[in-house]
């Protein structure tokens, strides 16, 4: 480990948001694969796509357990989105950002800006962008999991999605993906240098000062 990646620092909060089919799911799961992030997983009373599994993609539960959820306060943000409810569990995340461990988020527009009414300074937000709505469409119909009344219904939603994308601190067009996930990493190691997250700088900058020359 370096002297950099050994100084102390709190978690940070990675949400990344697109219309449906841009890309989010795939460049969350290319980074989950760099081993030093972990995922908040939602709760959801959407129904469960084939490839999905529960506890690893999302909680999937009934609509009378979310409200429960949500009306107890278990819940960081939640929203309906294509006519389904989601939420982010708030302990996770409290313990994982404790423990200097960053997490990275799928949420829409109304959660994240949920997120930045709490937790700004913990927040960096990227929103995905397609390089065109036909790829967007062409990809929606290639991963072949939803109806073809559900993507329509995703496309109709899609234009209101990316309307949202001025509240983001960054913006990234996913055309190719090494290249998107590439851009993805130079935020993520830029915004672990960030001087306000570093806790442990102001004691790091005190024992250099402590020493002979
Ligand atoms: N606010 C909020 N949105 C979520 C959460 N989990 C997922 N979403 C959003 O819900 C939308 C639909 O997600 P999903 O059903 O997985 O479909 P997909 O985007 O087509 O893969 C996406 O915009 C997600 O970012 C959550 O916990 N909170
Ligand atoms: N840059 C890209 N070029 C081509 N296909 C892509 C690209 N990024 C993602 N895909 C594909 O597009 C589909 C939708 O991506 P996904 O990550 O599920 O989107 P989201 O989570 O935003 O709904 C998937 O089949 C995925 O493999």
């Amino acid at each position: 480990m370096t002297v950099d990646n050994s100084i102390r620092r709190r978690g940070l909060m990675l949400i990344l948001s697109s219309p449906s089919g841009a890309g989010k799911t795939t460049l969350t799961r290319d980074l989950l694969q760099l081993g030093h992030l972990s995922l908040s997983i939602s709760v959801t009373t959407r129904p469960r796509r084939a490839s999905e599994i529960e506890g690893v993609h999302y909680h999937f539960i009934e609509k009378d357990e979310f409200l429960f959820q949500r009306d107890r306060g278990d819940l960081l943000e939640w929203a309906e989105v294509h006519g389904n409810l989601y939420g982010t569990p708030r302990k996770p995340v409290e313990e994982t950002l404790a423990g200097g461990r960053d997490m990275v988020f799928d949420v829409d527009w109304q959660g994240t800006l949920q997120i930045l009414e709490k937790m700004r300074d913990d927040a960096v937000t990227v929103f995905i962008l397609p390089p065109s709505l036909r790829e967007l469409r062409t990809r929606l119909e290639r991963r072949a999991e939803d109806s073809t009344e559900v993507i329509n219904q995703r496309l109709v939603n899609a234009r209101e999605e990316i309307g949202h994308w001025n509240a983001y601190d960054y913006v990234i067009v996913n055309d190719d993906l090494d290249h998107a996930f590439r851009a993805l990493q130079s935020i993520l190691a830029a915004e672990r240098l960030k001087r306000l997250r570093r806790t442990g700088l102001a004691g790091f900058v005190n024992d250099l000062l402590a020493q002979e020359g």
